[in-house]
């Protein structure tokens, strides 16, 4: 069976928010971990979520892993290419938005491609090219202390101006509150002036539902998950009951915790489940002397109580985390914590861990590659852009990616809830 909708995600978390926002939506969706191998079973998907780990890779390296997921789905037939990136619009001085959607953009022969990161269910609106997290301007949020993909700008053109070879063009507020035929025409504009990327104004869920309507014709649409809500129904696909499929694991297996994130949002999440659970800090500084970190969080996690999840992380305020990039540099950081949680994350699933909540997009990049994780299906919904899911593995694992930023403060305790 030919797809309709092909996604290529640029992390894991943001591959399954986009997953199961599409699955709400109606579509039966696969997500895949990588780019799949040509004999990945997609069943009966009519649209297909591969996730990269390509947001803060060199930009070359993300443009080629992005053109090889396009090359798969389209060798699948798929019939729209949506090109997923963070709402917070995360990405490096070299890109990777515009660089990728720029090669996206050549090879579909995409005469123009939308720009909406907005996701108004957990505060990320457009209004006037800006983005905003809440009340705050991007470059005012705490995006601006992200340890990996710090964001100092607000202006979406002159941001993806500045990643992009292409014009970028900007369609506002009042055109698309005038709806779908309004945002059309705007887009016709657009292409006549020249611009190959146009930003859109969205500050509520209807906005984007009407701009999902005007961009049924276009081969390529890049933004994050919400820009996904209206498309199923250009398919004429309409909304599932909430799926189940979460609950295949038994209701007292072990859990655990791992995070790296150290979004405001995560930090909150994580002194409620220090309050409630046993806790483990990784310790930066001895990791990066080599002490036997990870082994001494494995022995502590050996004798806590199998009934309770066990909490391990190395999440951190800015001023530590500053202090730790100055020390040991960003990317080595970064790479040292993701190495050691993921390590960590082997030896649980090892050890009779089957279910498993990690906060933090790279995090969780990092733990689901050591893995060896080749795909997931979507459940029930934690919080907006946030499922359950269920490795397709020989052991199912139940598992939850976070973003960064999303949840509420209560988040651990309501993923242990509904999990079962
Ligand atoms: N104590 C620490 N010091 C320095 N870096 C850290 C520390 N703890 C975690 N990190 C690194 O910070 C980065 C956090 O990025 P990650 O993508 O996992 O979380 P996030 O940015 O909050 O999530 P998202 O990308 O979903 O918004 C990771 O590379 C992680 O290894
Ligand atoms: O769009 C978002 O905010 C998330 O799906 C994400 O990509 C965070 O890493």
């Amino acid at each position: 069976m030919s797809i309709l909708l092909g996604v290529i995600a640029d992390d894991f978390t943001g591959a399954t928010d986009i997953a199961s926002i599409i699955a709400r939506e109606g579509m039966q969706v696969a997500m895949t971990i990588g780019i799949p191998n040509e004999d990945f079973d997609i069943g009966e998907a009519q649209a297909v979520v591969v996730a990269l780990k390509s947001r803060t890779i060199a930009a070359a390296d993300a443009v080629s892993q992005s053109l090889e997921a396009l090359a798969w789905l389209q060798h699948r037939g798929a019939r729209q290419i949506f090109f997923k990136y963070c709402s917070t619009f995360d990405s490096t001085a070299e890109g990777n938005i515009g660089p990728v959607a720029d090669a996206l953009a050549d090879a579909l022969g995409a005469e123009i491609a939308v720009v909406c990161p907005a996701f108004p269910k957990n505060g990320r609106t457009v209004f006037n090219g800006h983005l905003f997290v809440g009340r705050q301007l991007l470059q005012d949020s705490p995006m601006k202390d992200h340890p990996l993909t710090p964001m100092r700008q607000s202006d979406l053109v002159a941001l993806m101006a500045t990643q992009s070879a292409y014009p970028v063009g900007l369609i506002p507020y009042d055109v698309v509150s005038a709806g779908d035929t309004a945002i059309t025409q705007a887009f016709e504009a657009s292409i006549a002036a020249g611009k190959r990327h146009v930003v859109v104004d969205a500050i509520n869920d209807d906005h984007l539902r009407a701009l999902g309507r005007a961009v049924r014709d276009h081969k390529l649409l890049t933004g994050g998950s919400a820009l996904a809500m209206g498309l199923p129904a250009n398919f004429g696909i309409t909304p599932k009951p909430a799926s189940d499929a979460s609950k295949v694991v038994d209701a007292k297996v072990k859990t655990a915790i791992l995070s790296g994130s150290c979004s405001a949002a995560t930090r909150q999440q994580l002194a409620r489940a220090r309050d409630l659970w046993p806790n483990f800090k990784i310790d930066l500084e001895a990791l990066a002397d080599g002490r036997p970190v990870v082994e001494l969080a494995l022995a502590w996690a050996s004798q806590q109580r199998q009934d309770q999840p066990v909490v391990i992380y190395g999440s951190a305020d800015p001023e530590e985390v500053e202090a730790n990039q100055l020390r040991y540099g960003r990317q080595r950081s970064g790479e040292l914590m993701e190495h050691a949680l993921a390590e960590i994350a082997k030896a649980l699933v090892s050890d009779g861990v089957h279910r498993l909540l990690v906060a933090g997009g790279e995090t969780s990049g990092a733990v689901i590659s050591a893995l060896d994780i080749k795909g997931l299906s979507i459940g029930a919904e934690i919080a907006p852009g946030v499922p359950w899911t269920v490795t397709l593995s020989q052991t199912p694992l139940q598992v939850a990616l976070k973003s960064g930023n999303f949840g509420g403060p209560d988040f651990f305790e309501r993923a242990l809830e509904i999990a079962g």
